[in-house]
């Protein structure tokens, strides 16, 4: 099986997360600040957890070349992307300990100690099956929205995020991550039970990324 076969698996769960309204209103724009705020915090936090993850990957990968796979991927998300979020807060006077000491609100720690204890309980690939819809889904978003000519980016409060995530720098990140994820899935057929179980972890990962919307639009 591939990452794509996860994908098709969870269509209509993977359509509402990245075709979200809060997508739709962060490309025109139009997104309430008190939601993109929420989010942004909520989100920096987010990666704090999301970056003990990937560190974990590091412990439960059992080569060398599977364990220096994860690095970049750490060092990714506690500099350039986490800064990018300290940055962007720096506009309301928000500090990076601020950020650090703000309360994870109910969606970020389902999420955050979800794919956690997926990959605590599982192997390498339980653990990247828990990952992949935050790091191809952001991905997918952030291609769609510097394609999609509907998308605003002059005078968007939003664009430094859309160019985060459409920029070579994350787009060529997810795609050497996928390719790994796909040689670890080869040998998996997606009917077994082991193939199964690696669906019902992406598809709950990928609802707890429509989650994490949905808890930046209720911030209003
Ligand atoms: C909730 C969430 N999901 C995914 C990403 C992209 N790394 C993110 N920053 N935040």
């Amino acid at each position: 099986m591939k990452y794509q076969d996860l994908i098709a698996a969870c269509q209509e769960d993977w359509t509402a997360y990245t075709e979200h309204a809060f997508v739709q209103q962060l490309a025109k724009g139009t997104l309430e600040q008190s939601c993109f705020l929420h989010y942004l915090k909520q989100d920096f936090l987010f990666l704090k957890q999301y970056a003990r993850a990937y560190a974990l990957a590091i412990y439960k990968a059992r080569t060398l070349e599977d364990m220096r796979r994860a690095l970049p991927t750490v060092y990714n998300l506690l500099d350039s992307e986490t800064a990018h979020h300290v940055e962007y807060c720096a506009q309301w006077g928000l500090t990076e300990a601020d950020l650090e000491n703000e309360a994870e609100d109910f969606g970020t720690v389902a999420y955050t100690r979800y794919v956690l204890d997926a990959g605590m309980t599982g192997d390498l690939v339980d653990l990247y099956a828990a990952l992949a819809p935050c790091s191809v889904g952001y991905g997918v978003i952030g291609k769609k929205l510097l394609e999609d000519e509907s998308t605003v980016i002059e005078g968007n409060p939003y664009a430094s995020w859309i160019e985060l995530y459409s920029g070579d720098d994350y787009q060529s990140s997810v795609m050497t991550g996928m390719e790994h994820f796909n040689k670890l899935l080869a040998e998996i057929d997606i009917n077994s039970q082991r193939g199964q179980n690696l669906v019902d972890v992406f598809k709950t990962a990928t609802r707890m990324e429509i989650a994490f919307w949905q808890q930046g639009l209720n911030a209003k």
